[in-house]
């Protein structure tokens, strides 16, 4: 009796306990979710014998959530990778996603040479649902049919024809942004923050390039305007963390009211664009792209995602790798005087003949150091630290391991574009026991290079425009606003380095500003113009 009536007074106790213990591991459970589920998915994956190598040693593997890290610090997470997994591939986690980390070109390899044109992009490139709304029906992130339907509707106006015949443009444009620059009367130098002197130009190039003589003044203002809105959509899109999810974007949060903003302005923007070219017969690719939206080859999310990916996403892309290119030629100043010979001799030989035609062979000619300089500048300074996640349909096994098929791998531009073997070069230096030295040139700033590689010998050891099936779309654009901008300033300058030089060769932690609301390498560095003209 005595006992009963103990354990009736214990009964509450214990109540509160289990309330309590209850309370802790739910806790538990909703702060270590995302844990929780790698660590099963993990388990199951080694069980099915996934991310294990033949000998049954398990892929390298690094701390971090990849989702935001391979943007706001991406030599963090290159480097963390360089010193744990070595050449190896490495996995890492995007949520409860694994990701394999690619550096070496024989990796890439064997990641490209299967069944590529069957490769996928992953859902709103496993970003969530805010990059979905503005992104995830864009030519960069679908497949399939789709993907197919939007480039063939797109590509015949960036195609390398369309480029060289928007060469005028282009060059009335650089003397535009020559003029502009921040001379100061009187004297024969001035000073430019490189990123920032390399903002507009390709966005006015570029948009002109899709709206033609619709682009007046106003009209370019008016997608300035639209351009901040967008900023803090992508701010979100690439940093945000809860609006990866469907419902916390049902919010009346300011991310949706921006995003709501600028979908119905970037709408409206571009069907004023159609109907003023239509109502002036203004020949305009933006307006013929619509007519197969109005035939229904793709829907118009697509047409005005894939505009806004052309424009506003590649805006840093592009600004960053101009930028880059007054950087490596202010810190080589050998080569810069190498480069300067070269288009000097072609306004020589323009002056005698006709210049347009000159200028236009020079430009479209793959075998000139500016050439060569365009491409060493992009294979040392990549503008993103990794490419976006792209997946095998098939099980793969890549260094070693065994992937299972649907698996993320991003690439470490990089590292790829730097380690590979074949930008060392055998010195005639001999040890004491006579062996030939290597020497490893890769960080070096060395366009020459490519006069003695053929592209077959780094075909898999540098990324520029892309390796799969699926290909930058403006890549001819790009090739010819680089070479036309590097045209217009080396005929008109010299350039130094404002202030002590950094301290590596013109790429690394040290010289590149980390800025984490952007999702490029974004060089800092000032650059001294001197005028040819004295
Ligand atoms: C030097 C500057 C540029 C570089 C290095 C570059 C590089 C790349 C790379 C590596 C890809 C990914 C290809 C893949 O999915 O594997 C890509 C895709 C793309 N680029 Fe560029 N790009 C540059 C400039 C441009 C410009 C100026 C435009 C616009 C005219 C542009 C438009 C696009 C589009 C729309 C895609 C998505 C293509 C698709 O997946 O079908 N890019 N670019």
């Amino acid at each position: 009796m005595q006992s009963m009536k103990h354990l009736e007074a214990l009964q509450p106790k214990v109540t509160w306990l289990w309330i309590v213990v209850g309370f802790t591991a739910c806790c538990i459970i909703v702060t270590k979710w995302t844990s929780l589920r790698r660590g099963a998915r993990k388990f199951w994956l080694r069980r099915q014998g996934y991310l294990v190598g033949h000998n049954g040693a398990a892929i390298p593997e690094i701390t971090g959530e990849s989702r935001f890290l391979r943007f706001n610090k991406g030599y963090e997470l290159s480097t963390q990778a360089s010193l744990t997994a070595g050449n190896d591939p490495c996995l890492i986690w995007n949520g409860d996603r694994p990701e394999i980390i690619l550096t070496q070109p024989e990796h890439v390899k064997e990641f490209y040479s299967r069944k590529a044109k069957e490769h996928r992009k992953p859902t709103n490139a496993c970003m969530g649902h805010y990059f979905g709304r503005v992104m995830g029906q864009c030519a960069g992130a679908v497949n399939g049919d789709l993907w197919r339907s939007i480039r063939a509707v797109f590509d015949p106006h960036f195609s390398h024809q369309c480029a060289k015949a928007f060469l005028d443009p282009m060059r009335r444009e650089f003397a535009r942004w020559r003029g502009e620059l921040p001379a100061v009367p009187g004297r024969p130098d001035f000073v430019v923050e490189a990123l920032e002197a390399c903002r507009i130009l390709p966005f006015k190039i570029i948009a002109l390039s899709l709206y033609r003589e619709v682009m007046t003044d106003e009209m370019f203002d008016e997608l300035l305007q639209l351009n901040v809105v967008h900023d803090k959509v992508l701010l979100a899109t690439w940093f945000g963390s809860r609006e990866r999810s469907s419902w916390y974007n049902k919010l009346p949060t300011m991310a949706k009211k921006n995003m709501d903003q600028f979908e119905a302005e970037w709408e409206a923007y571009n069907l004023k664009a159609v109907r003023i070219a239509t109502e002036k017969g203004i020949a305009c690719p933006v307006k013929d792209m619509y007519q197969e939206v109005k035939k229904g080859t793709i829907g118009t999310v697509n047409w005005l995602q894939t505009i806004d990916e052309i424009l506003f996403a590649n805006l840093d892309v592009t600004s960053a790798i101009l930028a880059f290119l007054l950087i490596n030629l202010a810190m080589n100043p050998e080569v810069q005087a190498e480069l300067r010979e070269e288009v000097l001799a072609q306004t020589r030989e323009a002056n005698i003949g006709d210049s347009d035609d000159v200028f236009e062979r020079y430009l479209q000619r793959s075998d000139t150091l500016l050439e060569y300089t365009c491409m060493e500048s992009t294979r040392l300074c990549p503008a993103v630290w990794f490419t976006l996640p792209e997946y095998a349909t098939e099980d793969l096994w890549i260094g070693g391991y065994r992937i299972q098929a649907g698996t993320c791998f991003i690439i470490d531009w990089a590292r790829l574009n730097t380690e590979s073997p074949i930008w060392k070069k055998s010195s005639s230096t001999s040890s004491e026991k006579g062996e030939k030295q290597q020497q490893n040139l890769g960080k070096t700033f060395r366009p020459q290079r490519f006069r003695d590689l053929s592209p077959l010998d780094y075909r898999w050891s540098m990324l520029r425009f892309g390796f799969g099936a699926r290909k930058c779309i403006g890549k001819n654009f790009a090739v010819l606003l680089m070479k036309g901008f590097l045209l217009e300033v080396l005929a008109g300058y010299r350039l130094e380095i404002d202030g002590p030089p950094p301290p590596s060769g013109g790429w690394g932690a040290t010289n590149v500003e980390l800025r984490n609301d952007r999702f490029t390498v974004m060089p800092r560095q000032r650059v001294r113009f001197y005028s040819l003209a004295g």
